[in-house]
């Protein structure tokens, strides 16, 4: 399932599991409009174990000396691989061969400098936007199109846009619920009592029956975050999912930061235990521009700057490395090579 919420949140999720199919949504609305398509049919594939991804046993994320990524050879635990992407806006040239992985478990981060196509790799990820070339594999599928187009199989997608942009006119129940009022079975009470769990998992109660513009700005990412990592536990099988947050701390004061911080990583639950929890992520990457949020929410970076991704290591590497991009945007010089 997907599901978008433009200027706004987007839960982007393909439900999967390991025998089942599960639904495939997108919705989202900013204060003028709202849209919804359901309809995706999605394979389930096994998910491998998580691999441990310190710095050591990931040291072949590295660059060699030509400046090519190394990866480990195993795949198998690929949920989402980016190949070559490129992706222009008219005249400009945004993402010029934008290659990574993200792997069952990980927390990663994507920085760079602003414009550098942050957020338009997460739209591409998510199949909003289609590369002009490359390729997005989704479980080692290729995906043609955008999601609306074809099949996912094997991962859950969820897009968590900058600003919550719940629909201003439902309440905090009925945005939360959304997808289950819409897709699901599930009967009135059942989703009722299932948002008002969620809403817990994300540390807020009693909110149910307001409206948006009764709410503040952190408790909106809060609804939002909610609202991206329901689902529909009448299915027999649940799927992982990848969340992709696009800066989701922009705006905050420190302290609501970092509540959102940590509740970024408490819903990253994998393995069985997470099993019929809310929050059943697997793996997640955030856009962000926050030092806080770097350190507090992602394990592994990646560094786009000038269309492709310049640098990767992890987190507690950034403020470390030697490349001079990344110690000038860490340091926030105004000396260097990124130029404004
Ligand atoms: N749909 C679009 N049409 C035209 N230009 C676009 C579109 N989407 C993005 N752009 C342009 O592409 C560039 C990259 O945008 P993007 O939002 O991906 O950057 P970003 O790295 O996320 O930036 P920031 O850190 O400031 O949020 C910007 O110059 C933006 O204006």
């Amino acid at each position: 399932m997907v599901s978008l919420t433009g200027s706004m949140l987007f839960p982007a999720a393909v439900q999967h599991g390991s025998t089942g199919s599960a639904r495939f949504s997108i919705w989202g609305t900013d204060t003028t409009s709202s849209f919804c398509y359901n309809q995706r049919k999605v394979l389930c594939a096994c998910m491998a174990p998580p691999r441990n991804i310190g710095s050591d046993e990931y040291g072949a994320t590295k660059f060699n000396q030509l400046g090519t990524v190394l990866e480990p050879e195993d795949d198998s635990d690929v949920l989402i691989e980016c190949k070559n992407v490129y992706k222009s806006f008219g005249d400009k040239d945004i993402l010029r061969g934008v290659s990574f992985k993200i792997r069952h478990g990980e927390a990663v981060g994507i920085i760079g400098p602003s414009g550098t196509g942050k957020s338009t790799i997460l739209k591409i990820i998510a199949g909003l936007l289609a590369p002009d070339k490359g390729e997005v594999y989704i479980r080692g599928r290729k995906r043609d199109g955008l999601i609306s187009d074809q099949d996912i199989s094997g991962v859950r997608i969820g897009l968590v846009f900058q600003s919550a942009a719940l629909f201003d006119s439902l309440t905090v129940r009925e945005n939360v619920g959304f997808l289950l009022y819409e897709n699901s079975t599930m009967g009135e009470h059942q989703i009722s009592e299932l948002v008002k769990e969620t809403l817990a998992a994300v540390g807020l109660k009693g909110v149910e029956d307001r409206l948006p513009s009764e709410l503040s700005g952190g408790m909106k990412k809060r609804v939002a975050l909610a609202r991206s990592i329901i689902f529909d536990i009448t299915k027999e099988s649940i799927e992982p999912e990848v969340l992709l947050y696009d800066e989701p701390t922009a705006g905050l004061d420190p302290i609501a930061s970092t509540v959102v911080e940590d509740l970024i990583r408490s819903v990253h639950m994998v393995g069985d235990d997470a099993i019929r929890k809310p929050g059943k992520i697997a793996s997640y990457v955030v856009v962000t521009h926050q030092h806080s949020t770097i350190r507090r929410a992602v394990d592994r970076l990646l560094f786009l700057y000038k269309g492709k991704v310049v640098w990767q290591g992890m987190t507690h590497e950034f403020t470390t490395s030697s490349n001079p991009i990344v110690q000038q945007f860490a340091s926030g010089s105004l000396d260097g090579p990124i130029k404004y």
